[in-house]
């Protein structure tokens, strides 16, 4: 029965997750901006969820500088987690505090039924890995972090990504420095923040030994690559995590603007996701089994 919640357990998901990682095949994680996105995006095919701190805030109409707390992020994160039978891997900033809130981090995301998460070497308050201004924290604060991280965890399973924001501030060499030192203190996976091109994606493959992590954000400091060039490259992973919410954005400004022109959203209809195939998502016929009562209608135009 997964009518309610995932069919597929925390612990089966993570299984899942590092399989994936370790398949020499590119695991591409489409940003969920809700439960829903990420019944699509496993309706799709793809191979795993990304929840971005980005969009979390955004979607709670803020900016993405740390405003967020682990309780929101958890909460959030877990409902669209449970959305799906796939793994999701979770944006948790720097950790919400010093090392031992990093590592009450990830016990909480944990219980919420994620299957990794991402700590980053910033200071707080973090910004965006794509804006300048950005600072980062001595390598031996980030060890301290992914160490107390690691040393929480109680599923060996769960995902813990290190992420870098040296490139954009201390160069490509220091990244890669950074990096390694945090495989040595116990990262699963290297998130290589905010690298220029494709040149650069190859140099950091060429130096680190586990599995790396492309973050294919529009509007940022990265050239977008395709999957294709990404899994040549030898990357293990891709997020796109703002991508469904931009695009779902687009379209909804759109969509204002010409009701607020016409009068009328008739001309709309054809763009919109319709009636038939958000309930085929959501599987409305199957809650007829479970209860006779609620499956009393018919879908107009289906
Ligand atoms: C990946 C990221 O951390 C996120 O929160 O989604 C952001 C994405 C973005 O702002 O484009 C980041 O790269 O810092
Ligand atoms: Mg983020």
């Amino acid at each position: 029965m997964d009518l309610f919640s995932s069919a597929t357990s925390d612990a089966d998901k993570r299984t899942a997750l590092r399989a994936g990682l370790n398949s020499g095949e590119l695991q591409r994680w489409p940003g969920a901006f809700s439960p829903l996105v990420a019944k699509l995006i496993a309706d799709l095919g793809f191979e795993g969820v990304y929840i971005s701190g980005a969009v979390l805030s955004a979607d709670l109409g803020l900016p993405d500088i740390g405003l967020t707390t682990l309780t929101e992020v958890a909460g959030r994160g877990g409902q669209i987690a449970r959305a799906s039978n796939l793994p999701s891997l979770i944006d948790a900033d720097t950790g919400f505090g010093e090392p031992m809130s990093a590592a009450r981090t990830i016990a909480t995301l944990e219980d919420a039924g994620l299957s990794g998460c991402h700590l980053e070497d910033q200071v707080n308050p973090k910004r965006c890995g794509h804006l300048d201004g950005k600072a980062v924290v001595e390598t031996g604060e980030m060890v301290k972090r992914l160490r107390a991280a690691v040393a929480a965890r109680r599923d060996d399973n769960f995902v813990i990504c290190a992420r870098t924001d040296a490139r954009a501030i201390e160069g490509l060499d220091a990244a890669i420095d950074r990096a390694k030192a945090y495989v040595d203190a116990g990262a699963d996976l290297i998130f290589t923040e905010a690298l220029a091109d494709a040149g650069e994606f190859e140099k950091f493959r060429a130096a680190v030994e586990i599995p790396l992590l492309a973050n294919m954000t529009e509007f940022g400091k990265s050239e977008l690559l395709t999957a294709e060039q990404l899994g040549d490259l030898g990357y293990n992973a891709v997020i796109y995590p703002v991508t469904t919410l931009r695009i779902a954005m687009g379209a909804v400004e759109a969509g204002l603007r010409e009701i607020s022109a016409t009068g009328t959203q008739a001309g709309l209809l054809d763009g919109m996701q319709h009636r038939s195939r958000l309930y085929e998502l959501l599987r409305y016929p199957e809650y007829n089994e479970f209860d006779t009562a609620t499956f009393n209608f018919t879908i107009p135009g289906a």
